[in-house]
């Protein structure tokens, strides 16, 4: 019988077990199934068919993933077994892209604690070990996105990009009167199956060039062309997908779409997906979007917060920003090797001190930037007090690509220093757009 006393730090209660997805013949694994499922009642989801869990298997063993679980010895009579984790969680490399490089990233997703074993410790635990296997093994970033906001800054993750979710009013008044002004290319609709094939190509290109984005996982493809279906066997035959071609009739944008009920009887689509590799082939997606036949609306949950759309348009007020979320959260964990490999817009030189309640990534950092071209070097172990500026490893996760200004995380008490220090480091750091992740893992 399992006692619910103690934090698990101080018991040993719990057995912690790390492996890969199990998958023979096309048969999963049971300690694969039943880590599986317990992410799917982790989150409120149906179970997997016996379809759909060879299929997520196949994906996680694409994706190399090492998954961990949490197990009890022995669970009492007419609950789930013991061969079922009471905690899960999940990690594997991918990268993310500082529109300079494509730093290697330790990506966390499945992080499941089930309800009668929470608030022990169990994700406290399984996050320090992960990290610092991940700082042991040289990986110089982590990144997540979180189910809600309160959990991950603890642990020195901060917000690093939003999105948007938009609304676009499609009837007469939708125009791109700015298409006309040279932008080349055509869109074509395109069949649902192709979307595989392509998808992957036009993504590396936007991901590449994009300041933000993270690789996307091997389910990608699958994810929005509708083949994963919730949890049905079937794919969703209303997604429709269509593509742009440059003028040499090479793809290089994609939307993925479906008709949807809408709660106001408005004629609605919601944009699955969209891919653009340029604002020629950005500017043509939308155009057709906006100018599908019977409907009247079209909404999208990730677009830029720095959307050129809006000022593409005929009537910018058929563009409404209905909410705001967070997408990436990125841990810093070699300062060192991300400081250097991010583009920096002002020169300047200064002490960073940074300040880390895991001890991973702290330290003093003499910073230099000269034409652009940063010289990082590390002082000191610990953050130390009469360094220029001083900031906590979440903030600097937020300030890395520039989705928090300097500015605004010192007004909001999270980095601390001299007013001319501070404004200069708000010069180094400053970007031309915010930067932009359309990865959900
Ligand atoms: C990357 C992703 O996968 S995001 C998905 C996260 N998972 C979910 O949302 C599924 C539902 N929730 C859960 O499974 C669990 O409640 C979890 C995973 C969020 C937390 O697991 P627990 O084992 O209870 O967390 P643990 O006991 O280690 O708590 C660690 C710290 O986080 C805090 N914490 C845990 N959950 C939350 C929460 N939901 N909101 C705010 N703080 C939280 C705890 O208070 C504790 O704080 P402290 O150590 O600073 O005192």
């Amino acid at each position: 019988m399992v006692t619910y006393a103690g934090r698990v730090t101080d018991s040993d209660e719990y057995q912690i077990r790390r492996f890969r997805a199990g998958l023979q013949d096309g048969t999963v694994s049971p300690e694969t199934e039943a880590w599986l499922q317990a992410v799917n009642r982790g989150f409120h989801e149906q179970a997997f068919t016996p379809k759909t869990l060879r299929r997520e298997a196949e994906f996680i063993r694409a994706d190399d993933r090492l998954m961990t679980g949490v197990y009890v010895d022995a669970t009492p009579v007419h609950s789930v077994g013991a061969e079922v984790p009471v905690a899960t969680f999940t990690t594997y490399t991918s990268t993310l892209s500082t529109g300079e490089t494509l730093l290697p990233a330790h990506l966390i997703s499945d992080v499941t604690v089930r309800p009668t074993h929470r608030r022990r410790g169990l994700l406290r635990r399984m996050m320090t070990e992960s990290l610092t296997a991940a700082r042991d093994a040289g990986l110089p970033i982590a990144a997540l996105t979180a189910s809600e906001a309160t959990i991950y800054g603890r642990f020195g993750f901060g917000v690093a990009t939003q999105t948007s979710t938009i609304e676009l009013d499609t009837t007469s008044r939708f125009a791109l009167p700015s298409l006309d002004r040279g932008a080349v290319g055509t869109v074509e609709l395109a069949r649902r199956e192709a979307i595989a094939e392509v998808a992957g190509d036009i993504f590396a290109r936007f991901h590449a060039a994009t300041r933000g984005s993270v690789g996307r996982q091997a389910s990608y493809p699958a994810r929005i062309d509708g083949t994963i279906n919730g949890h049905a066997d079937e794919p969703d035959l209303t997604v429709r997908a269509a593509l742009h071609y440059d003028a040499d009739g090479t793809p290089d944008g994609c939307v993925t779409y479906q008709h949807v009920e809408s709660r106001d009887a408005v004629s609605e689509v919601k944009v699955i997906d969209l891919v653009a590799t340029g604002p020629d082939s950005y500017l043509g997606l939308w155009n057709f979007v906006g100018n599908l036949d019977l409907i009247q609306r079209v909404r999208y949950d990730a677009a830029r917060i720095d959307d050129p759309l809006p000022w593409a348009m005929a009537d910018t007020r058929g563009y409404r920003v209905t909410g705001r979320d967070d997408r990436l959260w990125l841990r810093i964990l070699d300062p060192l090797t991300c400081l250097q490999s991010r583009r920096w817009s002002g020169d300047g030189e200064l002490s960073l001190a940074v300040e880390d309640p895991l001890g991973l990534a702290a330290g003093t950092f003499d910073l230099g930037v000269s034409g652009g071209v940063p010289s990082v070097q590390q002082t000191a172990a610990a953050p130390r007090p009469d360094a220029d500026v001083t900031v906590d490893v979440a903030s600097l996760g937020s300030a890395f690509l520039g989705g928090a200004t300097i500015g605004a995380l010192a007004d909001a008490g999270r980095i601390r220093g001299g007013g001319t220090a501070v404004a200069q480091l708000s010069r180094m750091f400053a970007v031309d757009r915010a930067p932009y992740c359309i990865t959900h893992f």
